[in-house]
């Protein structure tokens, strides 16, 4: 069989790079279309050479030419800027698109696969949850094959049911979406006033790009992460329930009306759900060494605290209400932002998120240049706070 063609959007981040370990692995199956990056062109330079992709994407044009230079002796060709992007989604050679670009930047090239009905793996949370409708209704009427990369949510893909429309129906009577807790679970909330970016991005158990890892800390990652199960298994946020499971070895569970409970299990390393969507509904190796229960020896589970960690109850209040998903990611976008280059302090951010939910609220966008609107609004409010405080 011909090896399928990837793009892989976000090549340079974490994802990306896993991505590219278990594709390596594989070349039988997978061969590299596009790596695509931001800003980072010397190593979007090296992976294009070293996985022979046919184009290289980065997406801040001040940086092509440095990029062209750096492959000017290889077969790699080079495009940059936005449109690029969603040019080398939706390219008719290619078969996977790996969306791993991260935050709202992710929409449209992510979009833009899904309207060329390819098959999407989505790492990229944030565009489903500005855009959830009509990024699910595109997935309808493209017939894009749309699968799970977020552990989480591949793991409850893995334990649904074969034949799984939504939770109404279905036998499942809820979804159990674990959470790590991150590296403050513990503290008191006083003490989280005052904690650095270097703390907030030292998961206890997954090495992430530090956005995703400041969310982590703040537990606005679950937060996402319930809007984006409501949207993938066609559910509400009353069927979605946060279990604290610190080591990271549940990825999540589903429950069944007769009381059984399944769980899908691993080592916290994100090439088993990339393996995982890559090949399915085969297997294949993903470079994950199997995981030693013994040695894990314990698994703990608590209930989520939201006072302590004020964003998961933000997303619980938002999820599936008007516009205010699309708000409450923007502004945590901008929040996170301004935490990391030391102008916010940790527990702003939900202050922040908090503020801006009140003051932009807004009918469910009909399109995506109304998300597009209503994020641009949410940023701008956002940052005209972060002047104030
Ligand atoms: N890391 C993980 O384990 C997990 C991640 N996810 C999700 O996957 C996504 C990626 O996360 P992660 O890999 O950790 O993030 P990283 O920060 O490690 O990587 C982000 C990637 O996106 C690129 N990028 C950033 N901004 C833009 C932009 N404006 N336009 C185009 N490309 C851009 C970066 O390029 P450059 O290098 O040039 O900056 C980089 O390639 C996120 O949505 C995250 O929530 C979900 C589950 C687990
Ligand atoms: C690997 C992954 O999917 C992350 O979203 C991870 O789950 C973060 O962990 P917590 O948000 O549970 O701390
Ligand atoms: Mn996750």
């Amino acid at each position: 069989m011909k090896p399928q063609s990837i793009t892989i959007l976000g090549a340079t981040g974490s994802i990306g790079l896993s991505t590219l370990d278990v594709v390596a692995r594989h070349p039988d199956r997978y061969q590299v279309y596009a790596v695509t990056a931001a800003r980072q062109w010397q190593s979007l330079a090296a992976l294009a050479i070293t996985h022979t992709a046919r184009y290289a994407v980065i997406a801040d044009e001040q940086y092509a030419e440095e990029l062209r230079h750096a492959l000017r002796d290889t077969d790699t060709t080079v495009l940059a800027g936005e449109a690029a992007l969603a040019e080398v989604s939706k390219a008719a050679e290619v078969q996977v698109v790996m969306a791993a670009i991260v935050g709202a930047a992710g929409l449209l090239p992510t979009l833009a696969a899904v309207n060329a009905g390819k098959k999407v793996l989505l790492a990229n949370k944030e565009a489903l949850v500005m855009a959830g409708h009509l990024f699910m209704e595109a997935v309808a009427a493209s017939g894009a094959t749309l699968l799970p990369i977020d552990s989480e949510h591949n793991a409850i893909f893995q334990c649904l049911p074969e034949r799984y429309t939504s939770t109404v129906g279905a036998g499942v009577s809820k979804i159990l979406l674990t959470a790590s807790g991150g590296p403050f679970r513990t503290w008191e909330f006083d003490a989280l006033a005052a904690v650095t970016p270097a703390q907030a991005c030292a998961h206890p158990n997954w090495s992430m790009g530090r956005k995703i890892s400041v969310d982590s800390a703040t537990m606005m990652n679950k937060g996402l992460e319930l809007i984006e199960a409501c949207w993938l298994f066609r559910t509400t946020a009353v069927h979605v329930e946060v279990v604290i499971h610190p080591q990271s070895v549940i990825h999540s569970m589903v429950q069944y009306v007769d009381g059984s409970v399944l769980a899908q299990m691993g080592n916290p390393d994100m090439r088993t759900p990339i393996a995982h969507a890559l090949a399915w509904p085969e297997r294949i190796d993903s470079g994950v060494p199997p995981l030693d229960l013994i040695a894990t020896a314990k698994l703990d589970f608590e209930a989520p605290d939201m006072t302590r960690f004020p964003c998961l109850r933000l997303a619980y209040e938002a999820a599936q209400n008007g516009a205010a998903p699309t708000v409450l990611n923007a502004a945590n976008e901008v929040a996170v932002d301004a935490f990391l280059s030391e102008k916010l302090p940790f527990s702003g951010i939900a202050r922040i998120c908090e503020q801006v939910l009140q003051q932009v609220q807004h009918a469910e966008p009909v399109s995506i240049d109304e998300v597009l609107a209503v994020d641009a609004m949410a940023r701008e409010r956002a940052e005209h706070l972060l002047q104030g405080s």
